[in-house]
């Protein structure tokens, strides 16, 4: 019996924490796959002899694991999911499951992927993406930035909107294209110039990732100084592994965002905090891969002490089995915070998106509204 009131005030509890509106900046498209549609199509190719399903399965279902084989993962995963059908079901299954937790803005990232063999170029890669995007319809979605037909009018309609009685949930989807650590300079620059040519589809930014012992910050440099330039947004992964170097050189850059920062020594807080670069937190990711120790010492608490700009973020909610919702859950109760806290580091994201004015203003419309909705 009291273990029966336990499971209920737990799941009450998660209730609120999947009600509150939220903001996410850092999830990896192919690391936000549901289990199910993995297990699905590796038993696909399994049965067509591609692949032996049951070493997949065996690999797909392990919980904890180290930096180094979450990249193993995600070549096993790439193999898995890399052809244009299956790219664009992932897409649209992910912004649905983001959706469903109440994330009202999304920047998904992902690495545009060039397969000869199957004809897949770059493009045609994120043009999978896009038709994934397209063919959401659980909920309403804004990619489109600029209102260039009626069907754009329609998707840009500033707060959830009342379908037949019932509210049907709206989402903001931004794309960040990511350039891989091991792409060379010229695959790098491919990635921005593609990003460009996709700006009026949403995309919004460049983003840094992969191995992080793998490749070097020079290579990537050009692509992303031009990117800059160019006026896209660039985030990087930095200080995933210690490598002070690297580090400095990524904070003298001055992107608008990084994420991770768990290897960083004195003088790199001090380059952080006086850039005022807000920072992407991904507390289970960081804990499954022990890029930091526990969570008493992670570095959350002393930037949020310090009022430093960040953003809690899933990284990849399918590899780590959690969720936005659960992220805010787990910082809430690991570091003694509140509901309204939480509810404004929520909306304090806000400031830190790559979407332009008019987005940040009807998202601060929606917290608005939700702030009396949530009894806050
Ligand atoms: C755990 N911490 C991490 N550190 C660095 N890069 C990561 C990452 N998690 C994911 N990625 C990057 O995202 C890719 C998968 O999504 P996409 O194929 O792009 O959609 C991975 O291959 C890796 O390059
Ligand atoms: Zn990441």
């Amino acid at each position: 019996m009291l273990q029966i009131q336990a499971v209920l005030r737990t799941e009450k509890e998660m209730e609120w924490w999947l009600s509150m509106p939220k903001v996410e900046l850092h999830a990896h498209l192919n690391g936000s796959i549901r289990d199910s549609t993995l297990l699905e199509v590796a038993r696909t190719l399994g049965e067509k002899g591609i692949i032996d399903f049951s070493d997949v399965e065996h690999v797909i279902m392990k919980n904890d694991r180290s930096l180094r084989e979450v990249f193993k993962l995600f070549d096993l995963i790439h193999i898995l999911t890399t052809d244009h059908a299956t790219v664009t079901r992932i897409a649209k299954e992910v912004i649905e499951d983001f959706a469903a937790e109440n994330v009202v803005y999304l920047e998904l990232r992902t690495t545009p992927k060039r397969n000869d063999s199957i004809g897949m170029s770059k493009r045609s890669y994120m043009e999978a993406v896009l038709k994934g995007l397209k063919a959401v319809s659980s909920v309403d979605i804004a990619f489109i930035p600029y209102n260039e037909d009626a069907t754009s009018l329609i998707r840009s309609l500033p707060t959830n909107v009342e379908c037949n009685g019932a509210t049907r949930k709206k989402i903001y989807v931004r794309l960040l294209l990511s350039i891989d650590r091991r792409e060379t300079t010229t695959a790098a620059m491919e990635t921005v110039m593609l990003a460009l040519e996709m700006r009026h589809l949403g995309v919004v930014g460049i983003d840094l990732s992969g191995n992080p012992v793998v490749g070097e910050w020079i290579t990537y440099l050009p692509a992303l100084k031009f990117a800059k330039e160019q006026g896209l947004c660039v985030t990087l992964h930095c200080g995933e592994v210690p490598n002070p170097k690297e580090i400095q050189e990524m904070l003298d850059f001055l992107p608008q965002r990084i994420g991770h920062a768990c290897y960083f020594q004195k003088e790199d807080w001090e380059k952080l905090k006086s850039s005022n670069i807000p920072v992407e937190i991904c507390l289970t990711s960081n804990i499954r891969t022990a890029s930091i120790q526990s969570i008493e010492v992670h570095h959350f608490v002393d930037l949020y002490k310090e009022k430093h700009p960040l953003v809690l973020c899933t990284d990849d909610s399918g590899v780590f089995s959690t969720s936005l919702s659960k992220e805010y859950k787990y910082a809430a109760s690991s570091f003694g915070l509140g509901k309204m806290e939480m509810f404004e580091l929520a909306k304090n994201a806000i400031e830190y998106i790559f979407a332009d004015g008019s987005v940040k203003n009807d998202l601060r419309a929606i917290f608005a509204s939700e702030t009396k909705k949530l009894n806050l």
